[in-house]
Order: structure tokens, then C-alpha cells, then sequence
């Protein structure tokens, strides 16, 4: 049947030798996990329209074409009812030359917005750290789908990138259901969703300042503008609101359209065209925010901050950010973390958001030991 975990282990462990490509995820709210197959090992794409290209998963990298990965196989389970018994410990540890480096880089890119280069970039930075030697991919899927039960859970192998990509991702880029309702967010700002004890916190106890409020806005702006450029104007518009997301609080504003009453069929394309890379993770206005990224980040972004989901699924597509996101490869985790710079922004605040922000997946990982 190879429905039960052993057996997604055994795929998994096979992938790497049979050039086979896989995508594993569990969509936000849902218990059921499905197990994706592409025997040609996922191909590149111009991805002109998500419609044609048949059932698959779709993977963007932060600047590039797409991956599509052909529906070879698809197998279905139910998230493990097992709860998680080890307590969750955070285990970032503060590498100074690191915290030093980045802080200027946020120092430097507040001089940028002064100077009147852009309003807002989101800048990024990795945490190395070696998993343990029992580290299981499949256990840590099931743990984040247990811990994270309105997140986007996945994990990917492509055969040419020759590494594993794990994330627990908050943030919807753009999706349309079986209705033909259209769907995008705008998410930023950032606070501890924690109290002191490590207890949650309710949306209702979340404090804003102006510098989180505006950043936010940019990112709500940027949306509007792109449904303006294709001359929509019958969308609708919910928030701003508190959410919360794993271990942190956000501010989120939802936006939904009905493209069938609108007539507006190949609307998710031409918005993923759009949209992607939003200001929630290049910044504002896109071109020159983008410019600073790639010139001052010491890192490849990949698949970080790119975008990946089920597209063409029983009549229903779902592409999310890649946040909150670990590429592994062979023992060795990178952890991809970034925060949205404004004129207001903090250093030493910054860096402790990139902290909190690879914690989210760090948590549940080393839970696992
Ligand atoms: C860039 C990240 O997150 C994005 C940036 C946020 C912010 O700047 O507050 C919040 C949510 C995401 O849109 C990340 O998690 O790496």
C-alpha cells in the first residue's frame, strides 16, 4: 500500500539513487499528508500558465524559473495522532561574528532608506548548525505538522539542487480553489508569539508599534498595486489582523477574488507573475530593494524566499512562501531567516527576529534528539 510511514521512509532513503524528484506537504488545517512522485526528476519551467501544466508541485527559487514536479505518483496518510512527549528547547546559539556582520548590514541598508534608495528592504541570514545523528526527515515532517497545525508543511528533494528543503511556512503567495476563488496575503511584522514561560500567547495581547504597522502596509500596498496594473478592481479585502504563527505573532491582511463571477481564468499566473518576490520578503519598490539584497547578502537565497505547493490538485492550487525553512544536506542544516528594514529599524531588534524567526523550525527539530 506504501501508506504508512515506514514506507515513506523507505522512498525517501531511494529517492537520491533513482533520480527521483519528491515533494511531501500538508496543507494548512488538514490532517491528511501527501507524498509526490516525479520519476523524471522535476524539469525547469517558464511556468507561462500554472493551468497547463498538468498536477504537480511547483517550486520557485527567490530569483529564476520554477520547478515543476509531474504527479508521477501520489500517495496519501493521515498525520500520526502520536504526540509529541520531548520537550522543545531552543537551541540557537549566538554567533558573534555572525550577529555583528548582520547588524551592520542592517545599519547600512537603514543609511540606504535615509538616503532615499528604497523604503523597505528584507534582508536575510543563514544559522549552520549539524543535525543529530538520528535526525529522521519524515519524524520532523510529522512533528511540525503536529506542532504547526495552520502552517504549510512540506519538504522537497530535487535531484539537481542534490539537497533537502524542509519548511513550516505561515504565508499563502497565491492559491484558487475548486470555486475558482482567488486568494492572496499580506503578512509581516513580527513579535514573540511566547510569554516568558514559553507559554502561547492570545492575537489579543499583541502590542504594534508604528514601524511594524507600516511595514505591513508596504506589503498591502504592493498587493493593491499589482491588482491595479491588470485593472482589477472587485477584490476583497480583510485586515489587518494578529495572527499567530507557530512560536511568533504577525499582522496579516487577506484579499479574495471570485474569478469566476469576474471572468478572470487566468488570474493566479498572471499574480504569481506579479507578485513574486513581494515586498514581505525583497522590499519596496521591488527593483531596487532587490538590487541591495543581492549585492549585500553573503548567501544564496535557493529556494528561500521562493515559493512551493500542489498546483493543478483535484481543480485546486496553493503556492506558498518558503519561510520558515531548513535546507539540508547530508548532516548539515541551513537555516534561512529574514526581516523587513525600514528608516524605524533596530539592529540589535532585527537580529533577534532572524533568532526567534529560525526557532520556529529549530524547536521541533532538535526536539527530535
Ligand atoms: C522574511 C521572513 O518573514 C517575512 C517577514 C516578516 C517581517 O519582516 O516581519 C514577517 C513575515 C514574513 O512575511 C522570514 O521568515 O524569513
Amino acid at each position: 500500500m506504501l501508506n504508512n510511514l515506514a514506507d515513506w521512509k523507505e522512498i525517501w532513503a531511494q529517492a537520491p539513487a533513482e533520480g527521483i524528484a519528491l515533494a511531501m506537504w500538508r496543507l494548512p488545517n488538514q490532517i491528511q499528508q501527501v507524498l509526490l512522485q516525479d520519476v523524471r526528476g522535476g524539469v525547469r519551467t517558464d511556468s507561462d500558465q500554472l493551468e497547463h501544466l498538468g498536477p504537480g508541485f511547483l517550486v520557485g527559487p527567490f530569483v529564476g524559473q520554477p520547478y515543476f514536479l509531474q504527479a508521477s505518483s501520489l500517495l496519501y496518510k493521515s498525520m500520526s495522532t502520536q504526540t509529541l512527549n520531548k520537550p522543545l528547547q531552543n537551541s540557537s546559539k549566538e554567533d558573534i561574528a555572525q550577529k555583528n556582520l548582520f547588524k551592520a548590514q542592517v545599519a547600512q541598508s537603514v543609511v540606504q532608506i535615509k538616503q532615499g534608495q528604497f523604503q523597505k528592504v528584507v534582508l536575510s541570514r543563514i544559522d549552520l548548525q549539524e543535525l543529530a545523528a538520528d535526525f529522521d526527515l519524515c519524524d520532523a515532517f510529522e512533528r511540525l505538522c503536529q506542532m504547526y497545525p495552520t502552517a504549510f508543511v512540506a519538504a522537497i528533494y530535487l535531484p539537481e539542487l542534490q539537497n533537502v528543503w524542509l519548511c513550516a511556512t505561515p504565508e499563502t503567495l497565491v492559491s484558487q480553489d475548486s470555486e475558482g476563488i482567488f486568494r492572496t496575503i499580506s503578512l509581516a511584522g513580527t513579535q514573540s508569539g511566547l510569554d516568558a514561560a514559553g507559554n502561547l500567547l492570545s492575537p489579543s495581547e499583541a502590542r504594534w508599534s508604528q514601524k511594524e504597522i507600516e511595514e505591513q502596509a508596504y506589503v498591502s500596498r504592493y498587493i493593491i498595486e499589482c491588482f491595479k496594473k491588470i485593472r482589477l478592481r472587485e477584490y476583497i479585502e480583510n485586515g489587518p489582523k494578529t495572527v499567530l504563527a507557530g512560536n511568533l505573532m504577525h499582522l496579516k491582511t487577506e484579499y479574495s477574488v471570485d474569478t469566476l463571477t469576474q471572468n478572470y481564468p487566468g488570474l493566479i499566473t498572471q499574480m504569481l507573475g506579479l507578485l513574486h518576490p513581494t515586498s514581505a520578503v525583497c522590499g519596496t519598490p521591488k527593483e531596487a530593494a532587490l538590487y541591495w539584497i543581492l549585492q549585500t547578502e553573503k548567501h544564496d537565497r535557493s529556494l528561500y524566499s521562493g515559493y512551493l505547493g500542489p498546483i493543478n490538485l483535484a481543480s485546486e492550487t496553493h503556492l506558498f512562501v518558503n519561510l520558515r525553512t531548513v535546507q539540508i544536506s547530508g548532516n548539515q542544516a541551513c537555516y534561512f531567516a529574514g526581516c523587513g528594514i525600514t528608516e524605524d529599524s533596530d539592529p540589535e531588534k532585527e537580529w533577534q527576529e532572524t533568532q526567534m524567526k529560525c526557532q520556529t523550525l529549530q524547536r521541533v527539530i532538535n526536539a527530535s534528539l
